[in-house]
């Protein structure tokens, strides 16, 4: 208030540009029309304003009770470490971004505690004539354009106009300060060359319970004061800040911005998060919000939808729907559209974040490039700007941009792939973690096939914990009756509905089918030049695997290159959702062929459910995943799956159920590893080994030649056979005498004399 005397009259609208937008719900005769200024002219009605102001001013409380005027800017090219919100005003300086807002920072809430601190209770209470909910923050846009000088010269005295102005209308209109929040001034920057672009979006509301304090946008002295509160905060801004980095000069304008920026961010987040995220994060998005929808506030109510909306410009356009008309909104639905929009927040200062410690920003999506291309950012958020004004703010989000996922949210980077029954996306959640998120589609399936999908989730759950299966982080279930016990039973028919399963996965880089075709690449001819470390590697990590799995019970039953995912170096089985889902039926098969993993099924799963000789039904177990990972190794030795030149089904069926056929393999450096390949693929499923016997085949394990021990001479012996491996006789019978002594180990025979008669 002592500065009252120093201010200055608003700068002269003739002599500067001022588009005004169509915005200003400016204040009519209820409100001001003893001022009379819906006619007057910007001059003279600033001064009614200051008469009226001056007339109704409580002496000596204002500066007190009401808050200060704050400025916030934000250079968006570069982004700071400590950034971690509140991007959404923005502006271009010869490709540098700018940003600048001023809002006047208060709330309801700091203002009533405030009053209640001082007087007691009773001091809070609004006067007798004034609606009991707290009235919108009206906000002000329009476009001022101005030469740098002038603007330097004109803005240092100027800077707290735009509050104490304020203070005074609220004065005059008998608003207590605990029912009327703050006005929000944008400001958009734009530098070019030795020009100084100001822009501001113009709209004021005042709305309360019962009446419209203020509306309409006729009254050009209004808006033209609007104007020049919105030049006043700007430019004021500039004038200090150059004031102490004069010697930076062009380029230390942006440098000075960095740090401005920085004091800011510190002060919404640490210092008064509620009261300063909701003058800030509304500033520059409000207006998008009133344009559409003005605002009502409860005296009760916090201020975060304000803050959300601010969220929702900057990021996507996909947030942009997040706007949703307060008047319709419950209190369940804010703590919703709260929720959506703290974590669109978090995603985006987590995304900028990363930008700045250098990740690829070409990697990144559109919707999250643009947090760090302001030019585009700026486009898209007037384009938004245009699409939330005309489209239906149903949605709280955008389903093209997200998924929702348990009432959390993940932003889409790009479809990883398609499955027989699925969709699969590669998705950054909300603090800034990447996952797959699987999506199933239910609509049109029949629930017995729903209910089995169901069971991956069951058993994913199960193999939660296990550092070789993909790790289920979430899933949801949008039909919620088929995760009612009995369902599938109860049920006839095809789900109706818009269904769907999500679940969202840790994320793997590459699958074992590329990292194969990429090392058969480069290897000209393969089985002369096998890398078998390579080999025993993966190899070894996926008998590990379904090793997990087997000992949990479960039979994969669709085991295939692509379903062995690296994560962070390792291989991780995934899609446990076929084998319980069509286990038992013909479903299986089709879905395979469509797929051409039939190449990895055994014969018990073509004869699936067929009679045996002895009138057994054949039965698909635990061999035949072991068949399934034969036919995989297979295909790393050789290129190709053992039956992959049979192409048709019937043809495929044909030899794989034969148990006569022969498969071929072509001789490679290291017998053991056809020794290995016959032990997966043999015909019968009970000869073939099993897992823990795989991971003691001499591939694996080879024999090292020792000294011979004199308490074991049989085992030096076989030591001695066993260097002769490179016959395949003789590794053969190598790996027979092994398992003899194994048998005998466990029986407690293990003298030279038992292993001799066993072996003969
Ligand atoms: N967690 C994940 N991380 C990365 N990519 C994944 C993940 N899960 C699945 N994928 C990719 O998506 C593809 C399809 O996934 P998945 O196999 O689970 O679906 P599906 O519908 O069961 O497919 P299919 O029936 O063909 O096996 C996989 O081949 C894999 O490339």
């Amino acid at each position: 208030m002592e500065r009252k005397a120093d201010l200055p009259a608003p700068p002269p609208a003739t002599s500067q540009s001022i588009p005004i937008s169509a915005a200003a719900d400016a204040l009519t005769s209820s409100s001001f029309s003893s001022s009379s200024s819906a006619s007057a002219s910007p001059p003279d009605f600033l001064r009614h304003v200051h008469a009226a102001i001056k007339r109704h001013r409580p002496p000596g409380t204002m500066q007190s009770n009401f808050p200060r005027a704050r400025r916030v800017l934000v250079p968006q090219t570069e982004p700071s470490k400590s950034t971690t919100t509140i991007s959404s005003m923005t502006g271009n300086m010869s490709g540098k971004m700018l940003s600048l807002s001023g809002a006047v920072r208060t709330s309801n809430v700091a203002c009533c505690q405030k009053k209640e601190g001082a007087s007691g209770p009773a001091a809070a209470t609004p006067p007798v004539n004034q609606e009991e909910s707290s009235i919108t923050p009206p906000s002000i846009s329009g476009t001022i354009t101005s030469t740098r000088d002038h603007n330097i010269k004109q803005l240092g005295s100027q800077k707290d106009d735009y509050e104490l102005m304020f203070d005074r209308e609220k004065s005059a209109l008998g608003i207590s300060s605990s029912q009327l929040a703050p006005p929000h001034v944008s400001v958009d920057v734009d530098f070019k060359k030795d020009k100084v672009f100001l822009s501001a979006d113009a709209q004021l509301t005042f709305q309360s319970d019962n009446a419209r304090l203020t509306s309409g946008s006729k009254m050009d002295g209004m808006s033209t004061y609007l104007h020049s509160l919105a030049l006043t905060e700007g430019e004021g801004y500039l004038a200090n800040r150059a004031t102490h980095d004069q010697d930076r000069k062009q380029h230390g304008i942006e440098s000075m911005e960095v740090s401005g920026r920085d004091e800011q961010i510190y002060d919404l987040h640490h210092a008064e998060p509620l009261t300063r995220c909701s003058a800030m994060g509304s500033s520059g998005v409000t207006t998008l919000s009133v344009h559409s929808a003005p605002t009502f506030q409860s005296t009760r109510a916090p201020q975060a939808p304000t803050q959300m909306s601010s969220c929702a410009v900057e990021t996507s356009s996909g947030i942009l729907d997040n706007v949703i008309p307060k008047e319709q909104g419950t209190a369940v639905r804010d703590v919703d559209w709260q929720q959506n929009n703290q974590q669109l927040l978090h995603m985006n200062e987590a995304l900028k974040e990363r930008a700045v410690a250098g990740s690829n920003a070409s990697s990144l999506p559109s919707q999250i490039r643009s947090t760090s291309n302001p030019s585009s950012s700026l486009e898209q958020g007037s384009s938004q700007l245009n699409k939330a004004d005309k489209a239906p703010r149903r949605k709280k989000f955008d389903p093209d941009v997200f998924f929702k996922v348990n009432g959390k949210l993940y932003q889409k980077l790009g479809k990883i792939g398609s499955g027989g029954s699925s969709e699969v996306h590669k998705v950054i959640s909300s603090d800034c973690m990447i996952y797959a998120l699987k999506k199933i589609k239910l609509k049109g399936r029949d629930y017995p096939t729903a209910y089995g999908f169901c069971q991956e989730i069951e058993y994913l759950n199960k193999l939660k914990g296990k550092s070789n299966i993909i790790q289920l982080i979430d899933y949801e279930v949008t039909d919620k009756s088929l995760l009612q016990e009995g369902s599938m039973k109860i049920k006839d028919g095809r789900i109706k509905d818009d269904h769907h399963i999500y679940m969202v996965l840790e994320y793997g880089e590459i699958d074992l089918a590329h990292m194969v075709a990429q090392k058969l690449k480069e290897t000209s001819n393969p089985s002369l030049q096998i890398d078998e470390n390579w080999l025993r590697f993966y190899w070894q990590q996926m008998l590990e695997a379904v090793k997990t799995i087997h000992e949990e019970r479960i039979v994969h039953s669709d085991l295939k290159p692509a379903n062995f995912l690296l994560v962070r170096g390792s291989l991780k089985l995934i899609d446990f959702g076929i084998a319980k889902a069509i286990l038992s039926d013909t479903t299986n098969i089709q879905r395979d062929s469509q797929v051409g993993t039939l190449n990895y099924m055994s014969p018990e799963a073509f004869m699936c459910n067929e009679h045996d000789a002895n009138g057994s039904t054949i039965k698909c177990g635990r061999p035949s995943d072991i068949w399934s990972l034969g036919c995989i190794l297979y295909q790393m030795v050789y290129g190709k799956t053992p039956f992959s030149e049979y192409k048709t089904f019937w043809a495929k069926f044909k030899v794989v159920t034969d148990r006569n056929y022969q498969i071929i393999y072509e001789p490679v450096s290291n017998p053991w590893l056809i020794d290995l390949m016959r032990r997966c693929l043999a015909w019968d499923r009970n000869e073939r080994w099993r897992i823990p016997q795989l991971l003691q085949h001499p591939f694996l394990v080879p024999p090292i030649a020792r000294e011979p021990s004199p308490d074991h001479p049989w085992k030096a012996l076989l030591e001695r056979v066993g260097v002769y491996w490179n016959n395949p006789d003789v590794s053969r019978l190598c790996s027979e005498l092994h398992k003899v002594v194994a048998e005998c180990e466990k029986a407690g025979r293990v003298s030279a004399t038992d292993v001799e008669q066993s072996t003969l």
